[in-house]
């Protein structure tokens, strides 16, 4: 069971509660307490406590200042004016520094900070194909993407100016708060005709008002932590509607699909729109009370102190100093209510992450539990006692038993949907759902070809490269690969980076995948359907290139064509309800086999 809540990626919960903040530390803890980089983290926070000290310091010192300089003022010394305004350099000087610094020491734990979250996110998301899983397995889990490459970093950034927002405050509030109520004995309040002098005045009036903001604040802003979670969704929706279009150009081109395509664009653009014209007109009355609150608050204290400055208890120094006190004071009970816009987006932000990590936790989950095949690394791969299913309880196939010696070559047929690619993903250890045991030489050695073959990011050279071939592979290899699968013309831009999946035919990708082959010379290659875009000469070039080139490597294929049959010694013939047969092939008579029948 996770151990964030399930319903957390769906932004349902939008209190600050003890989960939530009970996830922000799950979250924000390992980076602090566990990783490499804790001391260097801890450093920075040391460094940035000190900026906000320093800066909590200064405020104090401009708050005394402003009682002597408006009391020179007053009294017109002039000497004491110039000696007040260095003074007063001086403070801001050290201030803006200290303001910097504290934004620079944050951006840069921010960044570093974000640098951790991205490679644990990907570590994990990467690791035992959980993001495979998590596509096929897929529960209203939108967009991983957006949430690795946008939302961590969005994270790293609220939690640490928050925080420091926070502990600014707390420290403005201990600082100013003694000087308030010091100040307030002065303050008289005049009441039933009577002057009365009550002890923290100043103090409890910032406080309860602090308090009334914070409670509108909450009360008005509460809907936007939900209309910020949509919001982040639906624009990453919108956003990957786009990038499909762009890796489907060809498809969409063809099909004369524009017209579909923007109707699903605008759609997913006018709830976009829509949502976010949700979410300004609730800024905007978010924004009617924080201004007026904020106004109000500036000429609170001197209403407050208004009574004693007209009676000339009190010098205008003091009334000066009195509202820069109240305003820190006012301020810093006030944090929350002011950063209640930056809270919303944090906790929307946050919501997205912990579902995320949610899904990824109950996807491992599912690794433990459903994954019952055992496999091990062997010389030989030999299927024992292997019984597939589907998600949904199907049965893809019951007991079966295979051995494929190396230089051996089977071919695996069946209907459509019959279950042999979901055999070959179980070989490959990708599929869960099943039990047995599966021995298979280890990585290097077993290559899998799909039938729409993956060409990475990067040239040409890295495509056949691609994922274990040693980057010291001579130059000369490359050639001889591509001059064997028919490719000679790619020689001259073996190192151009170009959108290759678009640049070649599939056909074309097809001969890729076989240079691959040829290039990492694996003990097993296991061919899904890896050459149905070719006509059945090139196909069978293709084939007897590998029989010829590698005749140890055992090759085991998945292919509706009966051309395949004279490049194959056994085949394992797929039927319903799980039945299976495992024959030889007569060599003598190539494609006479029976079309797959059931
Ligand atoms: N992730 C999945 N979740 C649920 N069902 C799945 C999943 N992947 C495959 N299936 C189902 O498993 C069955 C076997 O699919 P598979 O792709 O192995 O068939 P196949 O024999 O290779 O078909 P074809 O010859 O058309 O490629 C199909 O009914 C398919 O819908």
């Amino acid at each position: 069971m996770s151990q964030y809540s399930a319903d957390a990626g769906l932004g349902s919960r939008q209190r600050f509660d003890r989960r939530f903040f009970g996830d922000v530390w799950r979250l924000a803890k390992p980076y602090f307490t566990q990783s490499d980089e804790r001391w260097a983290a801890i450093g920075l926070v040391i460094m940035i406590l000190v900026t906000i000290g320093g800066g909590v310091y200064i405020n104090l010192r401009i708050t005394n200042w402003y009682n002597t300089f408006y009391n020179a003022l007053q009294t017109y010394k002039s000497d004491a004016f110039w000696g007040l305004m260095g003074e007063f350099a001086i403070l801001a000087t050290i201030g803006i520094a200290l303001s910097v610094y504290q934004t620079y020491l944050t951006q840069f734990l921010d960044l570093r900070w974000r640098r951790w979250l991205t490679g644990a996110f990907l570590t994990r998301y990467l690791n035992a194909r959980t993001y495979y899983h998590m596509e096929v397995f897929k529960r209203g889990q939108d967009n991983p993407d957006q949430r690795i490459a946008d939302d961590l970093s969005a994270f790293a950034q609220y939690t640490s100016n928050l925080v420091s927002g926070l502990l600014s405050a707390i420290l403005n509030l201990i600082t100013f708060i003694g000087l308030l109520w010091v100040l307030s004995a002065k303050v008289i309040v005049p009441w039933g005709g009577a002057e009365h002098h009550i002890p923290g005045f100043l103090v409890w009036t910032a406080l309860l008002y602090a308090i009334a903001w914070t409670w509108v604040a909450a009360f008005i802003g509460n809907p936007l932590i939900r209309l910020n979670y949509h919001q982040q969704r639906l624009q990453a929706d919108f956003r990957y509607s786009l990038v499909r279009l762009r890796e489907n150009s060809e498809g969409v081109a063809l099909y004369g699909g524009e017209d579909k395509e923007r109707t699903q664009f605008d759609h997913r653009f006018d709830h976009v729109f829509g949502n976010y014209k949700r979410l300004i007109l609730m800024r905007k009355r978010f924004n009617w009370f924080t201004a007026s609150f904020s106004q109000f608050a500036i000429i609170l204290p001197f209403l407050a102190a208004a009574s004693a400055y007209f009676a000339k208890a009190v010098p205008l120094g003091f009334l000066m100093q009195i509202s820069s006190a109240f305003g820190n004071v006012q301020g810093s009970f006030a944090y929350l209510a002011t950063s209640y816009d930056s809270l919303a987006q944090w906790h929307a932000v946050t919501d997205r992450l912990r579902g995320f990590l949610g899904f990824m936790e109950e996807v491992e989950a599912m690794q433990r539990t459903e994954g019952h095949i055992e496999r091990r690394t062997g010389d030989v791969l030999e299927v024992s006692d292997l019984s597939l299913r589907l998600p949904s309880g199907g049965t893809i196939v019951s007991d079966l038993n295979l051995r494929v010696a190396p230089g051996e070559r089977v071919l695996v047929t069946g209907r459509s949907g019959i279950g042999k690619s979901t055999l070959l993903r179980a070989i490959a250890g990708i599929w869960l759902f099943g039990e047995g045991r599966i021995a298979l030489p280890s990585a290097g050695h077993s290559l899998f070809l799909p039938q729409k073959p993956y060409l990475p990011l990067g040239s040409l050279r890295e495509a056949l490269l691609y994922p274990s071939g040693s980057i010291k592979t001579p130059d000369a290899d490359l050639v001889r690969a591509l001059e064997l699968v028919g490719l000679p013309a790619l020689i001259p831009q073996m190192g151009e980076l170009q959108p290759w999946p678009h640049v070649l035919s599939l056909g074309e990708q097809q001969r890729v995948a076989f240079a691959r082959v040829l290039l990492q010379r694996p003990a097993y290659v296991f061919l899904d359907e890896a050459t149905s875009a070719l006509d059945e000469p090139s196909e069978l070039a293709l084939y007897g290139l590998l029989g010829e080139v590698l005749p140890e490597m055992a090759v085991i294929s998945v292919g509706h064509r009966s051309t395949l049959f004279a490049f194959h010694s056994r085949r394992l013939h797929l039927l319903p309800e799980g039945r299976w047969e495992d024959n030889a092939i007569d060599p003598t008579a190539p494609g006479t086999e029976p079309q797959f029948a059931t």
